[in-house]
C-alpha cells in the first residue's frame, strides 16, 4: 500500500490558550475529493490553514507523501507548497490583471517558460475551466461563477497535486455553483489532483465527496470519517446524522 496522500497525525490546534480541535488523525488518499465538515465556529478554516502551512499546530504533524510539515526545512516547505494548488474564498484574482495575465503569473513567477509557452499554457488551462476565448477579459467584466472558475485556472496553472479550496461555491447561485462542483470532479479526473475542501453545501457533498471528516466544536475533535452517505446513514453520532440530513436545497451554506 502507497502511504496516504496527506495523513493528519495527532493535530491539536489552538489560538494561544483557546483549544480550537484536538487529536486529530484521519487519512486523505491520492484521488480523494475530501471535505471537512462541521458546524459553524467548529475549525474548518483553521484546519484548513493548519494544511496549508499558514498556521504551526500546537501539537502534532500533517505528513504530505509521508513527509511531514512540521519537520520540513523552510526551502523543503516551499517545494511542497509548490505541489499545491489554492482557491480562497473571494477568488483572489488581481482586479487589474486579465484573466490571461492572473492564470499566467504563478507561471512567471515560479517556471522559467518563456512568453509564448506561458500563452500556450494559459490558453489550455482556461480553456480546461470552459473560459477559452476570454483570456483578455477583467475579473470585473466576468459572473461571479466565471471569476471562481478562473481563479482555478491559476490554482492548475502548475499542475499541482494538491487542489485546496475553502468554500469553492460561497456566493454562488445553485446552478452555477452545480457547474462548479462538475468542475471540480472533471478536473480532479484529468489532472489526477487530490482535492480538500471545506464546504457546507449538502450538494456538494453527496455528489462530489468520496470522504470526509467531521469536526465537533463541542468535544473539540472530530466524531466521525468517512464517505458523506454513508455517515449521513450510519454514524453512531447523533449530530453528525442530523448535519447531513437536514433540508437541502438552495441557501444552504449561507456564511455568517
Ligand atoms: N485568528 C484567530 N484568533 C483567535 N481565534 C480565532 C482566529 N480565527 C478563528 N478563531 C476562532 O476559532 C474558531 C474556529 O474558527 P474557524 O474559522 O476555523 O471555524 P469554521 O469551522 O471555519 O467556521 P465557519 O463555518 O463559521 O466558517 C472560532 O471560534 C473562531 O472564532
Amino acid at each position: 500500500m502507497m502511504s496516504a496522500h496527506i495523513a493528519v497525525r495527532d493535530l491539536t490546534m489552538a489560538y494561544g490558550s483557546l483549544l480550537i480541535q484536538q487529536d486529530l488523525n484521519f487519512d486523505i488518499n491520492r484521488g480523494d475529493i475530501f471535505v471537512i465538515m462541521g458546524g459553524s465556529g467548529c475549525g474548518k478554516s483553521t484546519l484548513l490553514k493548519h494544511m496549508l502551512g499558514l498556521l504551526d499546530p500546537a501539537k502534532g504533524d500533517i505528513l504530505y507523501s509521508g513527509e511531514s510539515f512540521v519537520a520540513a526545512s523552510p526551502d523543503q516547505r516551499e517545494a511542497m507548497r509548490r505541489r499545491w494548488g489554492i482557491t480562497y474564498q473571494s477568488g483572489g484574482l488581481f482586479s487589474a490583471m486579465t484573466l490571461a495575465q492572473n492564470t499566467g503569473l504563478p507561471l512567471q513567477l515560479y517556471t522559467k517558460y518563456n512568453r509564448s509557452d506561458i500563452d500556450d499554457i494559459v490558453a489550455y488551462k482556461l480553456a480546461l475551466v470552459g473560459l477559452a476565448g476570454y483570456q483578455d477579459y477583467y475579473p470585473s467584466e466576468i459572473s461571479g461563477g466565471m471569476r471562481k472558475r478562473a481563479a482555478l485556472a491559476r490554482a492548475i496553472a502548475l499542475d499541482p497535486e494538491i487542489l485546496f479550496f475553502d468554500e469553492p461555491s460561497a456566493g454562488l447561485d445553485p446552478i452555477s455553483s452545480r457547474l462548479l462542483d462538475e468542475l471540480i470532479v472533471q478536473l480532479q479526473e484529468s489532472i489526477g489532483a487530490t482535492v480538500v475542501m471545506v464546504t457546507h453545501e449538502l450538494p456538494s457533498i453527496f455528489e462530489i465527496a468520496t470522504n470526509s471528516v467531521y469536526l465537533d466544536a463541542r468535544s473539540k475533535t472530530m466524531i466521525a470519517y468517512g464517505d458523506p452517505k454513508t455517515l449521513r446513514d450510519h454514524s453512531d453520532q447523533a449530530v453528525v446524522r442530523q448535519f447531513l440530513a437536514r433540508a437541502s436545497g438552495a441557501g444552504q451554506g449561507k456564511q455568517l
